[in-house]
């Protein structure tokens, strides 16, 4: 497996690293990124075991089409090292730092990255990394924090440590996550890497859930971190673009085309402008449409 920096990730779905009856099935539940978890999910006495499972899991498991991340436990452990030769030796594809806080964090990691390479025979660039950004100081640096390598693959913002961090807690509205939200969005949209919203925990509110998903949706987010198989149906349907959302795409590159065969950027269709913006975000559509196999090749509605 390799790092790629552009494909679908609506879905990154957790699976505790001390789990191997949920390790073993991970792969059977669609999710687009499987994060296997060496840090919080993990006790203290277990991380050694969690460690080599993982590894193990790595390397013999059939995780389907799913992208595997590891989350190592942070630099400031004393896990960190033995983490990340093990998770560059077992040939992951994107290694998840915890409780990023500067620039300087990321690139320790890619540093010891490209040392474990080196050590095993691994082209350099073979994984790519992403930020958990979880305190306050993550939020202030996080535009930093994207742009410090080419290898970053995204900025997750993680609501859990950063409420505690920032003495509050968590409520329905998510209004105490509103700044971190937007921060880290904006951060990963000016640096071109993924944004991926916090868990959400309470799996008897499905409401809830659906409310938080289509919110951080409709701001511009990329994907989710998940916690449980059953929250990615309903985050791929909020993330796919429906029939309706397809076809009206369709039609505005039709009609951009027709425009510019006639010399113009800019045509109305049924009473709307249609302009490059328009055109842009028709594109996107288009392409999720076409990455989560709604459409085929020729533009064809092939879902349900
Ligand atoms: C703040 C943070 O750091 S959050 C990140 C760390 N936390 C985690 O990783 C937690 C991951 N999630 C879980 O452990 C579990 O989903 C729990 C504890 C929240 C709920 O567990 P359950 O009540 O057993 O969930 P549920 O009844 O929905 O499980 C249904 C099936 O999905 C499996 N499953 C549940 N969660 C996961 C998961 N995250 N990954 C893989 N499989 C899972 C269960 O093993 C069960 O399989 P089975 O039907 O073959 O027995
Ligand atoms: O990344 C996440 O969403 C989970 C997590 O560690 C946190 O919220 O602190
Ligand atoms: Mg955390």
């Amino acid at each position: 497996m390799t790092y790629v920096k552009n494909r679908l990730r609506r879905t990154m779905m957790f699976v505790p690293g001390n789990n191997p009856a949920m390790i073993k099935d991970a792969g059977i539940y669609g999710a687009d990124s499987i994060m296997l978890d060496l840090e919080d999910s993990v006790s203290l006495t277990e991380k050694d075991a969690a460690r080599m499972l993982v590894y193990e899991a790595i390397k013999t498991v059939d995780f389907g089409g799913s992208e595997i991340v590891v989350r190592v436990n942070g630099q400031d452990t004393p896990f960190y090292d033995e983490d990340v030769k093990a998770m560059v030796k077992a040939g992951v594809d994107v290694i998840r730092l915890p409780k990023t806080e500067s620039a300087a964090m990321i690139q320790k990691l890619v540093k010891d990255i490209d040392h474990w390479e080196d050590e095993f025979g691994i082209e350099h660039g073979s994984i790519g990394v992403m930020a958990a950004i979880e305190s306050a100081k993550g939020v202030l640096h996080a535009p930093e924090i994207a742009e410090s390598t080419p290898l970053m693959m995204g900025l997750a913002v993680s609501g859990e440590d950063y409420t505690a961090d920032m003495h509050t807690h968590r409520y329905p509205d998510g209004r105490e996550l509103e700044f971190a939200r937007n921060m880290v969005l904006q951060a990963a949209r000016a640096a071109d890497v993924y944004a991926f919203d916090t868990v959400f925990s309470n799996m008897k509110d499905t409401e809830g859930f659906y409310r938080e998903t289509n919110y951080i949706h409709e701001l511009g987010y990329d994907g989710k971190s998940l916690v449980n198989p059953r929250q990615i149906e309903m985050v791929n349907k909020v993330f796919n673009p429906t029939k309706e959302e397809i076809e009206n795409a369709q039609n505005v590159q039709n009609a951009i085309r027709e425009a510019k065969a006639k010399g113009s950027g800019v045509i109305s269709m049924n009473g709307k402008m249609v302009d490059k913006p328009v055109v842009e975000k028709a594109n996107r559509v288009l392409m999720t449409a076409r990455a989560s196999h709604l459409i085929d090749e020729e533009g064809n509605y092939i879902g349900e």
